[in-house]
């Protein structure tokens, strides 16, 4: 359907309060945005990750993933390009005033060194703290939402709401998991700069090695579950908004006998690009420490089991030119980073970082305000 039907659209499920999601995946070339409306009010949740539909999983407690069933919901579809013309405008646009709370500096500085320490007694090799932060905001959610798309074509930008969960948006440069037939493709990512206009940079020995430790684990917990080798590339720069990371693309096939779609979710998340290693010490010291609840940042979302129509020709000279479709499931799950929890009035920012045993709290500090900026970017017209 055309964009502002589409939109209309989505207005009217707003104003319904029923739950809904409206997404697009990276760097899709036709800029195909989704939405699932779901057509009651009902929380469905799922632990089995064998359903068809869209899921919404917090950081911690397996037990409550929502998600919206594609066989409850109506599911629509825009191609939706963004005005370049509004895109530069937005560019020029200055940040709002970087937000600077001393004391906040202080909290997230204090849990930082606490992180050194308990690595330096040896808890876990690394843990990743993160914070909240409030900000005002006169913005509706569906025009922040145009704003993420706008601005964002390389991530997986999403609009959520739930009753039970309020609205999320967010833009995140994350995979935790892509599934079609038996291939699987996951990411490692993590070390952070800003971009200065090049992506063509260095980065530090605490970079190299957070992001390693990152790869180590995803290879570690998936090579029970996978046939053959699993590839990956070597560790590279990649551009999310203002900022500059380090990413490993991982890939190979599955051995469906030793896994299925949960039991990769479960050697996955959280990776330590979001909580930490070993698992277990980090998330605990996360759960102790951090002195707020995370909520569905750092958790993970996206289409699940999600039946996917792919046409082609049965033979190039076929006079016809007959298109057989073959219908696909695929999985496309992200992980809930650079996203903001709306209520009214006010967006809570969610942003964190890697910490290691080289790891300074000024910079760590510095790291998360400089990723609050790809939020802070989208809440202002
Ligand atoms: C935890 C976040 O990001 C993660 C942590 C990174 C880091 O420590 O350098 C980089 C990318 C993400 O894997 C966040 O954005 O909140």
């Amino acid at each position: 359907m055309n964009s502002e039907d589409f939109f209309t659209k989505l207005e009217r499920q707003i104003q319904s309060g029923n739950p809904f999601v409206a997404y697009r995946n990276p760097n899709d070339k036709n800029g195909l945005t989704k939405a699932l409306l779901q057509d009651t009010e009902k929380a469905y949740k799922t632990s089995g990750f064998n359903e068809s539909g869209f899921v919404f999983a917090p950081f911690e407690n397996d037990n409550n993933a929502f998600f919206i069933p594609s066989e409850n919901a109506e599911s629509i579809t825009t191609e939706y390009f963004a005005d370049k013309d509004e895109e530069v405008k937005k560019e020029d646009q200055e940040f709002p005033p970087v937000y600077t709370n001393a004391e906040a500096k202080i909290q997230h500085e204090k849990l930082v060194q606490q992180g050194i320490e308990a690595i330096q007694t040896g808890e876990f090799k690394k843990v990743v703290v993160s914070r909240k932060e409030d900000v005002q905001t006169q913005l509706e959610a569906l025009d922040i939402f145009k704003n993420l798309l706008k601005k964002y074509e390389t991530a997986f930008v999403y609009y959520w709401f739930h009753p039970k969960t309020g609205i999320w948006l967010g833009a995140t440069p994350e995979t935790l998991l892509k599934v079609e037939r038996d291939k699987f493709k996951t990411m490692s990512l993590a070390g952070t700069q800003s971009f200065q206009g090049t992506s063509n940079v260095n980065w530090g020995e605490k970079e190299i090695e957070e992001q390693q430790i990152v790869t180590d684990s995803i290879l570690e917990n998936l090579q029970d579950k996978v046939s053959g080798t699993i590839h990956r590339s070597e560790p590279y720069t990649t551009k999310a908004g203002n900022l500059l990371h380090l990413q490993t693309d991982i890939q190979g096939i599955l051995d469906s006998e030793k896994s299925n779609l949960k039991s990769l979710i479960l050697a996955l998340h959280p990776t330590p690009a979001v909580c930490g290693l070993p698992k277990k010490n980090a998330k605990e010291f996360i759960l102790k420490n951090e002195g707020y609840n995370r909520e569905f940042y750092s958790g993970f979302l996206g289409e699940m089991n999600m039946k996917k129509e792919i046409k082609r020709n049965s033979n190039r000279r076929n006079q016809e030119n007959q298109a057989y479709a073959s219908i696909l499931k695929q999985t496309f799950l992200f992980v809930n980073l650079r996203c903001m929890k709306l209520e009214a009035g006010k967006a809570r920012l969610f942003i964190g970082g890697g910490i290691t045993k080289d790891s300074n709290p000024a910079d760590e500090w510095q790291e998360t305000v400089n990723k609050s900026h790809t939020i802070k970017s989208v809440l202002v017209k």
